[in-house]
């Protein structure tokens, strides 16, 4: 489904950031990133949500290459690639349901279907409650949920996690992690999760690529990456026992 094709990418000041990554996304997968700080894991994502060019190399979604994507078409991508973060991005000034409205709104969708989808997605992330509340009234693991509900306003089928958890503590993690794993089978929604965290591509990915300095190390089904005859230069990169 995204085809990210020998990907590199160097920055103005010299900065590699990305050397030669073939990588295959399938549909349907729950996908995770993983590598230490400065691997490349970030500018992956953004070059995967069209935010920022290759240098070398293409990634095409189901198909269609993203250089050759006019502005009209990059909006369309972008309607249909989801985003979340660590630091979660609401609007304070927004209420909870304000903020998952947002999408719609520069969607251009009009009030009362805006506010059905509105309840549908607050309902799903179980925060139907919390509707009229702001930001800074929720806890982490509500604020990542508002995010996710957002994420899903448009009804995408890619979901890119940039460290979605990294702020969590880890029983909030497991909650959000779950939430995830659901909306991956119920919607068939392909997930690409980068993290630093074994634990978190052990607790829902079903396949793990491996960054180091820019480069793949290695990638596969996670039992194949990360289990007892798992490569040894992976344990030791991320720093945990095998
Ligand atoms: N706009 C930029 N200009 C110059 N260098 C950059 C830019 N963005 C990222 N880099 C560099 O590219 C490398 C990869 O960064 P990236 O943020 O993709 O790594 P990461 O694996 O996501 O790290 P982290 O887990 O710390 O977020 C780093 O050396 C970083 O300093």
């Amino acid at each position: 489904m995204i085809k990210i094709d020998r990907v590199s990418k160097r920055f103005p000041d010299g900065t590699a950031a990305l050397d030669g990554v073939l990588l295959d996304i399938p549909r349907g997968s729950l996908f995770g990133v993983i590598g230490r700080s400065g691997a490349g894991k970030s500018t992956l994502l953004r070059i995967v949500n069209g935010l920022e060019q290759p240098s070398e190399g293409e990634v095409s979604v189901d198909g269609v290459a993203l250089s050759s994507l006019d502005r009209a078409g990059l909006t369309a991508l972008r309607r249909r690639v989801g985003m979340i973060f660590q630091s979660f991005g609401l609007l304070a000034n927004r209420t909870v349901a304000g903020n998952v409205a947002l999408p719609l709104e520069l969607a251009g969708i009009g009030r009362s279907e805006r506010d059905a989808r509105v309840a549908e997605l607050l309902d799903r992330v179980g925060l139907s409650d919390k509707a009229d509340a702001y930001p800074a009234r929720l806890s982490g693991g509500q604020r990542q949920r508002v995010g996710i509900a957002r994420a899903l306003a448009t009804r995408p089928d890619i979901l890119l996690c940039d460290e979605a958890t990294s702020a969590l503590d880890p029983e909030t993690t497991r909650s959000v992690l779950a939430l995830l794993g659901e909306l991956n089978r119920e919607l068939g929604l392909t997930i690409v999760l980068i993290t630093h965290e074994m634990s978190v591509v052990r607790e829902i990915c079903d396949r793990v690529a491996v960054l180091d300095r820019g480069r793949l190390i290695e990638h596969g089904p996670v039992e194949a990456v990360f289990g007892t005859t798992g490569h040894a230069a992976t344990l030791s990169l991320l720093g945990e026992p095998a």
